[in-house]
Order: C-alpha cells, then sequence, then structure tokens
C-alpha cells in the first residue's frame, strides 16, 4: 500500500526531496518495498496543491522551475488549488506530513502548529525544521504518542549525516558525558571563503546561493541554528530538558579579516563550537567561535561539512563527520525517516 505523503513548505529542501522521489522511485520500490506517493503540496507564496490519488511529481517540478509557482500545475479532475497549510494538515489523506517550512528561532512557529495539528489528525511527521524539537519537545513527544504516530526529524542536525539516530541507536547502552562539533555549514563555508579572500558578506552570499541559510541568515551567523541543534541534541540525546536562556550563545557575525590572519600567524582557524558537558551542577552548554590548531581534526572539517563528537563512558569518543547543510543531503534525511516510519509500520503489521 501506497505511504502517502503531504509537503508542508516546498523551498530548496522540499524541491530537493521531490527530486530524490523521483530519481529513487523503482530502487525505493524493488529493494526497500516502499511506495511513497505525495498527495499535497502546501507552500505559503507558491501555492498548494492536492489530488487524493497523488500528484505528478515530473509536472510539479516543471510548473515550479518555469513558473516559481505550483499555480502552473495543469487541471486534471480531482484537483484541489489552495488550501492553507493547516486546511492541508487536516483535510489531505496523507499518512505523514513532511514539515520544510522555515525555522522560526524566536517562536518555533508556525511548525510547532503544524506538529500539533497533524498528530491530533493521526498523521506522522517527519520535518528538518529545528524549531519544534528545539522548543517544544516533551509536550510534542507526548502528544504524538498519545495520538499512536511517530515523530522524527534526523534532518534537524547536520541535514543527512545521522547525528541523532547515531546516538539513538548504536551508541545507546553507553552514557555520553560530552557532545561537542561543528554544527552549521552556512558559518563553517563562510570562514573558509574568507580565509580564501571573500569578505563577509560574499562569503554569505555563496553559503545562500548553495541552499546552506536559513531564510533569516541571522540565525547562522549569529549562532541561533547552532543554539537550536545544541538544544535538540540536550533534549533527545542527553535527555535533558534545556532551555535557550541556560545557553551562552555568540556567532561568528563579529569575526574579522584581521581575526583570520591573527589564526593563521598562530598555527590556528576559527571554528564555530557548540558544546554540551555533563558536569556535577547540570549540564553546561555553550555556543562560540573558537581558535583550534591547525592540527586539531576539527580544523580539517572545511566547507558545509560538520563534525560532531559524542564522548561515551564505554566506547570511548566518537567522531562523525558529514555534510552539516545542503538541499539533496536534507532531502536524504526526510528520505531515511520514511523509510523508518515504512519499516516499523511494516513491523508493527509483520
Ligand atoms: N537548507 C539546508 O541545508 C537545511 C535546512 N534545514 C531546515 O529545513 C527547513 C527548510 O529549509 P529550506 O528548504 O532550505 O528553506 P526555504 O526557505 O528554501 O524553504 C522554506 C519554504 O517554506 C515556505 N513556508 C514558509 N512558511 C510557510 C507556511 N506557513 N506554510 C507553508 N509553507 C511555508 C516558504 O515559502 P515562501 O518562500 O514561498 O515564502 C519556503 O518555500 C528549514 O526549517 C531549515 O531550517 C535543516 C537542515 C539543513
Ligand atoms: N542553515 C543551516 C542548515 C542546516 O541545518 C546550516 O547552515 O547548517
Amino acid at each position: 500500500m501506497a505511504h502517502k505523503l503531504a509537503l508542508i513548505g516546498f523551498g530548496g529542501v522540499g524541491q530537493g526531496f521531490v527530486n530524490i522521489l523521483r530519481e529513487k522511485k523503482v530502487k525505493l520500490s524493488e529493494y526497500h518495498q516502499i511506495d511513497l506517493k505525495v498527495v499535497s503540496i502546501s507552500d505559503l507564496f507558491k501555492g498548494s496543491l492536492y489530488h487524493p490519488d497523488g500528484l505528478c511529481l515530473d509536472k510539479v517540478i516543471k510548473a515550479v522551475q518555469e513558473t516559481g509557482s505550483l499555480n502552473a500545475y495543469p487541471d486534471e479532475e480531482g484537483l484541489i488549488r489552495n488550501w492553507s497549510s493547516k486546511e492541508t494538515i487536516e483535510q489531505t489523506n496523507a499518512d505523514s506530513i513532511i514539515e520544510m517550512t522555515f525555522t522560526d528561532v524566536q517562536t518555533g512557529q508556525p511548525a510547532i502548529d503544524h506538529c500539533q495539528w497533524a498528530f491530533l489528525h493521526k498523521r506522522n511527521v517527519v520535518m528538518t525544521n529545528k524549531g519544534p524539537v528545539a522548543l517544544a519537545y516533551e509536550s510534542l513527544s507526548n502528544l504524538a504518542r498519545q495520538n499512536g504516530v511517530q515523530w522524527l526529524f534526523e534532518g534537524a542536525v547536520m541535514s543527512g549525516t545521522p547525528a541523532l539516530r547515531l546516538p539513538q541507536t548504536t551508541l545507546t547502552g553507553n552514557d555520553i558525558t560530552e557532545i561537542k562539533g561543528i554544527l552549521n555549514g552556512t558559518t563553517n563555508y563562510m570562514l573558509m571563503r574568507m580565509e580564501e579572500g571573500l569578505n563577509y558578506e560574499e562569503a554569505l552570499k555563496e553559503a545562500q546561493g548553495l541552499g546552506y541559510a536559513e531564510a533569516d541568515p541571522t540565525a547562522d551567523v549569529e549562532g541561533h541554528d547552532v543554539l537550536y541543534k545544541i538544544l535538540i541534541l540536550a533534549n533527545v540525546v542527553l535527555g535533558v530538558p534545556l532551555k535557550r536562556e541556560e545557553v551562552a550563545c555568540q556567532g561568528i557575525a563579529s569575526i574579522s579579516l584581521a581575526d583570520l590572519d591573527r589564526a593563521k600567524e598562530l598555527g590556528k582557524r576559527w571554528k564555530l563550537i557548540g558544546s554540551l558537558k555533563q558536569t556535577e551542577a547540570g549540564v553546561m552548554a555553550t555556543v562560540k567561535p573558537e581558535m583550534v590548531d591547525l592540527d586539531d581534526p576539527l580544523a580539517g572539517v572545511t566547507g558545509a561539512m560538520n563534525a560532531i563528537t559524542y564522548t561515551c563512558d564505554l566506547s570511548g569518543p566518537i567522531t562523525l563527520v558529514g555534510a552539516g547543510a545542503g538541499i539533496k543531503e536534507t532531502g536524504f534525511a526526510v528520505l531515511i525517516d520514511l523509510i523508518a516510519i515504512s519499516r516499523h509500520k511494516k513491523g508493527m503489521e509483520g
């Protein structure tokens, strides 16, 4: 039976995910026996489409590429246009809602509402949006559980690199005493390009063009995006309900070309580091730029690559290095969550 999907937010990641479905449809069906069918897409300015039997993804991409809007999708019997995200979540026949709207670092909205509406209508949610996980993890997890649905968000930390699944699956049984890493692709890319001679604005523009930056890139450069990832790691991996106010947060906006030159003279390199440490006084968390030695493994993590080290009591430190941002990489995170939901469903049925 098809697993029906409703996509809320159709920007870079949404379109990247649809392209993955177009590319992998046959393999998903042959090797994983999964038939993922997009029945709804709802985007604030690009418009909205719903067909209970599924949308033609080639026509969806053609419409958006040629006109920037879903309104150019051809009319067909049974097609409904212009539902809001609320109408879509409540009235679609989708099993799972894929939430890919922008991350609001102050309120987590409208994505928190999107999750609530979905859970109350017994729909799973897969999301790349960090806001709801960082700000409302406990209440939304409870709501999902009470309604017998799943809530997965691998893409929220390090895009398609399994930064959440790794500690939750293969590292389980360890006590994790510290988590530390480079957790933002945009700023890591910018620092690299600024070392290569670009100025701050040029480097940011490139990162935006490559699809790494947030809709409001202030979240990247001022460290809020890393702060949110630290809150997610604290809540989800350490089980500690850390709050935003408890984390000192500084981004890279104040780092000048002169600072980069000074680091170079000292045999060092600037990196924006997020960290969480278990102490007797509780979990200590910081987000701040640090100069790391050039022979530190973190110094070699460049561009939009990220790295995270889990310090474990039994297995010792384990470091994961991989993409921290990117359209295809984040689209993959959605796919792996959907494969997990499909497998879970089959296990329950079997
Ligand atoms: N890009 C990346 O590398 C990564 C992104 N993420 C997260 O994934 C999410 C999506 O990222 P990305 O695709 O790059 O961002 P974009 O800004 O490209 O896309 C977000 C889309 O959501 C739409 N939108 C905003 N509000 C609503 C709403 N209320 N209802 C429906 N649609 C809405 C926007 O519409 P419009 O523009 O038409 O207003 C836009 O098309 C973000 O939360 C981001 O933090 C996570 C990991 C990596
Ligand atoms: N803007 C973020 C996207 C992924 O979370 C980043 O640059 O890392």
